[in-house]
């Protein structure tokens, strides 16, 4: 089956299941609505999984690891060596994300879909699509079959994990380079300037943006991508690990799963997935709002508010195993609170 016959059996959110988990929520003895975005996030969970019943049992992360050409344009603070070392770390739990995923006992799922050097680790996912992007900045990142397969191969691991029982992916990834390709894929999904929506990423200075947005401008130039054909933008001005991400959310979305969104390069990712299939919005989840200018225009772009605003910008989906937490506890009022009929408390549903 081919990428867009995949993309056509993605089916929308059961809206009926959404009211029947409204219903539920409003009948819990507590204040009316008081536990805000969570109580929205559980009820649009039992839209995806077309049941009121909610749990979240066997969540993980995937993290989508790749290199990405235009680092030779230097553009990142760090040496391109960086990727495969966190990489290689991801299958030891040595990064940010495993810390905090061992936090809230939830495994992390490293892929490789593009360093550029070959790793030997037990636990990593070996799907590269090539050693690198090329360099944006003078031409295509990959080709369009490039980005297709990467997309599939983000597909393929993400229902493969729901086959084993995984019920939510949250999204991460590592790959130096990335606010560049993400900023660039920005400007045009969102028809914004780039220097609106390209920040320090991993510690450049001021110059060091000066010097980033001009690069991204150039590879904007020299590439023309379409802002009405995702896939041309993601294969001109994007990256690996980001079109990998595309396919998680698809992926997701054909498995009736949610799949959290992390920081600002996940975001764009997501936008991506939304714009080659809108229905494939019904199944994100927000989570935390990164603190990289385009960040929160991505999410507003979206309709989504995040549960968490604390600054981070670290990748890797540490802010997406953030929120894991507070879902289970509402999931857990959802589940395990009396009613009011059960408390005998008259309900006050009239006053809203
Ligand atoms: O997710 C974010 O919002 C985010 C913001 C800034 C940096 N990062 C991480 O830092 C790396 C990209 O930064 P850079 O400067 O190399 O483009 C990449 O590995 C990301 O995981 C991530
Ligand atoms: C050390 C390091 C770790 C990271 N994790 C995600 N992005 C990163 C960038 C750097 C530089």
């Amino acid at each position: 089956m081919n990428l867009q016959d995949k993309i056509a059996q993605i089916e929308p959110i059961d809206q009926s299941a959404v009211e029947r988990s409204w219903r539920r929520w409003d009948s819990i003895a507590k204040p009316l609505r008081s536990l805000g975005l969570l109580e929205q996030a559980v009820t649009r969970i039992a839209g995806m999984r077309r049941e009121p019943e909610v749990t979240i049992e066997k969540p993980c992360v995937v993290a989508m690891c790749a290199d990405n050409g235009v680092v030779d344009e230097g553009v990142t603070q760090t040496s391109r060596d960086v990727t495969a070392v966190v990489t290689k770390n991801f299958t030891t739990g040595a990064t940010s994300v495993c810390s905090m995923a061992r936090v809230a006992g939830i495994p992390v799922v490293p892929v490789d879909i593009g360093v550029a050097c070959d790793i030997e680790a037990d636990g990593l996912i070996r799907k590269k699509i090539a050693y690198g992007t090329q360099n944006m900045a003078q031409g295509p990142a990959m080709t369009r079959d490039q980005a297709v397969a990467a997309i599939e191969v983000g597909i393929d691991i993400t229902l493969d994990l729901a086959r084993q029982g995984y019920d939510l992916f949250a999204t991460g990834e590592m790959g130096i380079g990335n606010t560049t390709t993400s900023s660039a894929m920005a400007a045009v999904l969102l028809h914004r300037s780039v220097s609106e929506v390209t920040g320090r990423g991993a510690g450049l200075t001021s110059e060091g943006v000066r010097h980033k947005i001009a690069v991204i401008r150039r590879a904007i130039a020299v590439n023309q991508p379409d802002p009405d054909d995702p896939l041309d933008v993601l294969a001109k001005v994007g990256g690996f690990d980001i079109a990998g991400l595309v396919g998680v959310y698809l992926g997701g979305a054909l498995a009736h799963r949610p799949v959290l969104i992390d920081g600002f390069i996940s975001s764009v990712a997501a936008l991506c997935a939304v714009r080659l299939c809108p229905a494939a919005a019904g199944y994100l989840l927000p989570s935390h709002v990164s603190d990289e200018p385009a960040g929160a225009l991505v999410l507003e772009e979206l309709g989504l508010k995040p549960f968490l605003t604390c600054g981070m910008c670290l990748g890797e989906g540490t802010g997406a195993v953030a929120a894991i937490p507070i879902l289970r506890m509402a999931c857990a009022v959802y589940n395990d609170m009396s009613t009011f009929a059960e408390v005998e408390i008259e309900e006050y549903k009239h006053l809203k």
